[in-house]
């Protein structure tokens, strides 16, 4: 599809058909949808949550965490599926809602904090199959060594060449990769219900046995970017909503997949506490399963749950690659990216905006070998890119159902207003409970953003900010550059 084609079908009704004809080649179903979100939600996460949860928190903390967490992800989970229903046309997802409530700038940081976390959260997937690899070639440590990116370099290459080969191809590899992952991780909590110790469980239970660990509320606090980065991806299906063959399935998949990861995820850490306690758990390697599950079987289980991340991740790496170019280039379409996002190969593939991604995350890889930086420093921030477009989400949907936008006259309300509100409190509580050297790094990851959506702007011919969004811009370079002279001085560090 040539982007000629395109430009026209905004203004003839008769190209549009051609061009829906030509895509409907690539709709996804049911199956393959949940599998999409499956898939993009279980990558590298869940292999660590032994050691990430229990590093900051006993098993009472755990507990609360993971409960706050599955009111805060359901709420989000409810959003994604009423915004599909009830904004159908806005289907490029987080992106479009943030733009529909608040405005094109706002939209915009929405757009380009989703980018980052994607790309970023890819830096770190390139990372941790390294340290997994580790286990059997001891040059990749902890997936920092020189030796472990050049292979990061080459698997990104490897991604970047199977997707430009078309998205079809690499949606069906996904389908199957997602089976091929969740057979070990199934089996790892068969195992460890057998192996499961109730007085291991709740000999400290609460956690303040170990003093390091510090108050309830600090340690459930230590837990929450662990338990979002584990369910980023639920907004998978809304983002691929376009694709969809059929808009009702958007929301059947997205449920599916939220149950089924939240039952194996809160299974895989509250079992791993019956098995060793907080302190060992908290000493393991990452990806931790792999030590719990050698604990019980012998070396055999660690072997398995490394080979397991690694399929895992690489079906993860491709999917999120896939998500993360599509949306520079959904926003160059409509002029709030720069148009060279927009290119398309001769297979409709976003070629420009993938390259562009890739490129950074192959920067982003140097820095990881300089800065030494860890898997958990890498998700921490991509994690705290998201709540962005999270937190913007949840606001409009309150803002809808506030306001009664998309409502029949007669439909009640309170619920969808309660919903939209838990969703947007949860991102703010996380805001506040992420590690302040996250936040900065952040604000020195969003503050460029808003040359290119000058650019844009200005090319398209339209007014760049409005008052306020000028406010909020020069606030954002302000904290932007301050978050970047306390990183220079060494005052605070995200690595
Ligand atoms: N590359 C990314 N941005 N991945 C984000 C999704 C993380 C996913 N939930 C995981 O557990 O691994």
């Amino acid at each position: 599809m040539s982007s000629i084609q395109l430009k026209s079908a905004e203004s003839s009704a008769e190209t549009t058909i051609v061009i829906q004809s030509e895509t409907n080649k690539g709709k996804l179903r049911l199956g393959s949808l949940t599998a999409l979100v499956i898939g993009s939600m279980i990558g590298s996460g869940v292999f660590s949550l032994p050691q990430n949860m229990a590093s900051g928190a006993g098993p009472l903390a755990i507990v609360i965490g993971w409960l706050i967490t599955a009111v805060g992800m359901l709420a989000l989970v409810f959003i994604y599926q009423s915004l599909a229903l009830r904004k159908p046309e806005l289907n490029t997802g987080p992106y479009a809602y943030a733009k529909a409530g608040f405005g094109p700038f706002v939209g915009f940081n929405s757009a380009w904090g989703y980018w980052l976390s994607a790309w970023i959260g890819n830096v770190s997937y390139a990372v941790v199959v390294f340290s997994a690899l580790s286990y059997f070639f001891p040059a990749f440590g902890e997936g920092n060594t020189w030796q472990a990116v050049i292979g990061a370099s080459v698997l990104l290459w490897l991604v970047h060449v199977l997707i430009m080969a078309g998205i079809r191809e690499a949606a069906v590899v996904n389908l199957i990769v997602t089976i091929a992952k969740i057979a070990p991780i199934v089996l790892f909590i068969e195992v460890a219900v057998v192996a499961f110790k109730v007085d291991i469980f709740s000999a400290d239970f609460s956690g303040l046995g170990n003093a390091s660990l510090g108050s309830i509320t600090a340690q459930v606090k230590s837990t929450m970017l662990v338990t979002l980065w584990v369910f980023i991806g639920i907004e998978g299906a809304s983002v691929y909503s376009a694709r969809a063959e059929r808009r009702k399935d958007i929301a059947t998949a997205t449920i599916t997949g939220f149950l089924t990861c939240l039952a194996l995820y809160a299974l895989v850490s509250l079992l791993s506490l019956g098995i060793l306690n907080q302190p060992e758990l908290a000493a393991l390697k990452n990806p931790s399963m792999a030590g719990v599950l050698e604990a019980v079987v012998g070396p055999w289980g660690a072997i398995l749950i490394n080979i397991a991340l690694v399929v895992s991740v690489a079906g993860a790496f491709l999917s999120w690659t896939l998500l993360a170019a599509e949306i520079p280039h959904a926003a160059a379409k409509d002029g709030t990216m720069p148009a060279f996002f927009a290119r398309e190969s001769n297979k409709g593939v976003p070629s420009a905006s993938l390259l562009i991604t890739n490129l950074l995350v192959q920067a982003f890889l140097l820095v990881t070998l300089f800065a030494q930086s860890t898997y958990q420093a890498l998700f921490s921030i991509a994690s705290v890119a998201i709540l962005v477009p999270y937190i913007l989400s949840g606001a409009y949907a309150a803002k809808l159902a506030i306001t009664g936008e998309a409502y029949q006259p007669d439909e009640s309300r309170t619920g969808p207003v309660i919903i939209g509100l838990v969703a947007t409190v949860y991102g703010l509580w996380l805001v506040y409970a992420a590690d302040p050297a996250y936040l900065f790094m952040c604000a020195v990851l969003y503050a460029p953003g808003i040359i290119f959506y000058a650019v844009a702007r200005r090319r398209a011919g339209r007014q760049i900010f409005k008052p306020v969004e000028a406010f909020f811009a020069i606030a954002l370079v302000a904290v932007g550059l301050l978050a970047a002279y306390e990183m220079w001085t060494g005052a605070v560090s995200p690595f």
